[in-house]
């Protein structure tokens, strides 16, 4: 596996600038996460590493070597795409193997084998091995794209949304063998995701992207505890941290305009009084709607509370973060 870096990264098409002097390091063994809402420019981050598409500027580097003279097969990068790429006239078994037979690589039938049996197994699709790819759903055929990058040893592997179409449990199941065998391999992993729990559990990094720009790069703790602005903190958390304006509970540090409280740093009992909208249950953890004059804020409490709608309720900022006028951190 490989360390992989983006040197100064820019990647513009016409007027849109997709990358906007990106450096970043992702290290040896690293599963790094990038966020960012739609048009961040997280598929155009997995093309440069790929090859498939060239910076304007800057260049990618895999463990030291530059990348830039050489086609995505010489990277040996293994993909995953959201949209399925796989052999229709082929069987589950055969699109596995597929990259296995290149003859370059002249792996001995039985290693073939054995790599797409345990691979078909992780993916919970061995009992439709001799389908047809057309014949399947499209959560298995994702699937078999999943595992078709999982039978390769490549130098790093890309993945853009691979889970998004499974449904929650196998995607639940997923997410933790994907986990475990990356942590296994010591595999260099980029992964594309709007999925706040996939980024929370599977990272070790997190790549949080605006408009082009790498805003914060570090482990999703450091990004959930100590974001760099309104942006990155609101990447992470669910519910999400509430922004609010910076004197709604009293005194503000010079210069700051708003206030965020992550829905657990709220104080419950005592403070200044907001009114219950809503008690919202979720079984393992109860959120709590409240609206203190024209502000929204929910919090968490205990399962088990005895609060209705209507109630008032005193509130205090516990651990609050400060933000200048553009969304900085100041405090
Ligand atoms: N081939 C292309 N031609 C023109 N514009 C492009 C091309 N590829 C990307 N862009 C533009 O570059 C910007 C970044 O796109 P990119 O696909 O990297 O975003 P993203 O963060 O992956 O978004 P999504 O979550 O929707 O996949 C967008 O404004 C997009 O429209």
């Amino acid at each position: 596996m490989a360390e992989v870096e983006l040197r100064n990264v820019t990647r513009r098409f016409g007027d849109v600038t997709a990358l906007d002097n990106v450096s970043m390091t992702v290290p040896d063994g690293a599963f790094v996460v990038l966020l960012g809402p739609t048009g961040a420019g997280k598929t155009t981050t997995l093309r440069m590493v790929s090859g498939l598409d060239l910076p304007d500027e800057g260049e990618v580097f895999f463990d030291g070597r530059s990348m830039a003279s050489l086609t995505p097969s010489q990277r040996n990068v293994a993909m995953v795409f959201q949209q399925y790429s796989l052999y229709p006239h082929l069987t589950v078994r055969d699109n596995l193997a597929f990259p296995l037979r290149s003859p370059l690589l002249k792996t001995p039938e039985e290693i073939i084998s054995s790599k797409v049996q345990m691979v078909a197994e992780v993916l919970q699709i061995a009992h439709k091995m001799d389908n047809k790819a057309t014949a399947l759903s499209g959560g298995e055929m994702q699937r078999v794209s999943i595992g078709r990058a999982l039978v390769r040893d490549p130098s790093v592997f890309l993945m853009d949304e691979p889970l998004s179409s499974l449904d929650a449990k196998l995607r639940a199941d997923l997410r933790v063998e994907l986990k475990s065998i990356q942590s296994e391999r010591g595999s260099t992993l980029l992964y594309v995701t709007h999925d706040q729990i996939e980024a929370m559990t599977m990272a070790t990094h997190v790549g949080v992207l605006d408009r082009g720009r790498l805003v914060q790069f570090g482990t999703p703790r450091e990004i959930y505890e100590n974001p760099v602005s309104i942006y990155a903190a609101s990447r992470l958390g669910q519910p999400r941290i509430n922004i609010l304006p910076a004197d709604l509970f009293g005194h503000a540090p010079n210069g700051a305009t708003h206030i965020g409280l992550r829905p657990e740093h709220i104080r419950q009992g005592e403070g200044i009084p907001a009114t219950v909208q809503r008690v919202e249950r979720l079984g393992d953890q109860t959120r709590l709607h409240l609206r203190m004059d024209s502000h929204e804020v929910t919090t968490v409490t205990d399962a088990h509370t005895e609060l209705t709608g209507g109630e008032t309720l005193r509130i205090s900022p516990q651990n609050p973060y400060f933000f200048d006028a553009s969304g900085d951190r100041i405090f």
